[in-house]
C-alpha cells in the first residue's frame, strides 16, 4: 500500500513548503513581477523570514517578531494576486501534505489575506495613516 503525504511536523517541512511555494510564485505571470520589483535576487532573507513566520504560526516555536502587513501595504496588488497567491499556496500545501497542520496552514493563509485586502482597502482610502 502507498503512502499518502505526511503532515507538516518540524521545520524541514516547513522548508519544503515555502520553498516549493516561492519557486512557483517565481514563474507566476501575475506574482513573479511584484517579487521581483521588490526583492530583485535576495530570495534568501524573504525564504528565512517565511520559514521563521510559518514555524511560529504552525509550530509554536516562537522566532518570528516581525509584522507581517506593512512589507506588503506599498505593493501594487489587488484582488486577483491574493487569489492567485492563495491558489499556489493551498495546492503547494495539498500537494506535500495532508493532515490537521496542513488544513491550518490554508486556513491561516486565507486568514491572513482577508486581513491584508481589508487593511489595504482601508489605507487606500485613507491615504496618510500609517498601520
Ligand atoms: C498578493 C499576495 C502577496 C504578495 C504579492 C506578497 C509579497 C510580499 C513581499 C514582496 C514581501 C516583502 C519581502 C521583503 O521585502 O523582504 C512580503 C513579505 C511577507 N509576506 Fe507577503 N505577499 C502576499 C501575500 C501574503 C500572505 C497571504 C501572507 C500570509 C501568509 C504573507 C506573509 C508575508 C510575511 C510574513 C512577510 C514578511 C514580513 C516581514 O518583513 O516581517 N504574504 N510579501
Amino acid at each position: 500500500m502507498k503512502d499518502g503525504p505526511q503532515d507538516i511536523f518540524q521545520l524541514d517541512d516547513i522548508k519544503l513548503l515555502v520553498d516549493t511555494f516561492y519557486s512557483k510564485v517565481q514563474l507566476h505571470p501575475l506574482l513573479a513581477p511584484v517579487f521581483n520589483q521588490r526583492i530583485g535576487d535576495s530570495w534568501e532573507p524573504h525564504l528565512q523570514k517565511m520559514y521563521s513566520f510559518w514555524q511560529t504560526v504552525l509550530l509554536e516555536e516562537y522566532t518570528y517578531f516581525g509584522r507581517p502587513f506593512p512589507p506588503h501595504a506599498q505593493l501594487p496588488i489587488e484582488s486577483a494576486h491574493f487569489e492567485a497567491w492563495l491558489q499556489l499556496f493551498n495546492a503547494t500545501v495539498d500537494e506535500l501534505f495532508a493532515g490537521e497542520k496542513a488544513s491550518e496552514a490554508k486556513w491561516r493563509a486565507g486568514k491572513m489575506a482577508d486581513m491584508f485586502k481589508a487593511k489595504l482597502a482601508y489605507f487606500r482610502t485613507h491615504p496618510g495613516n500609517i498601520i
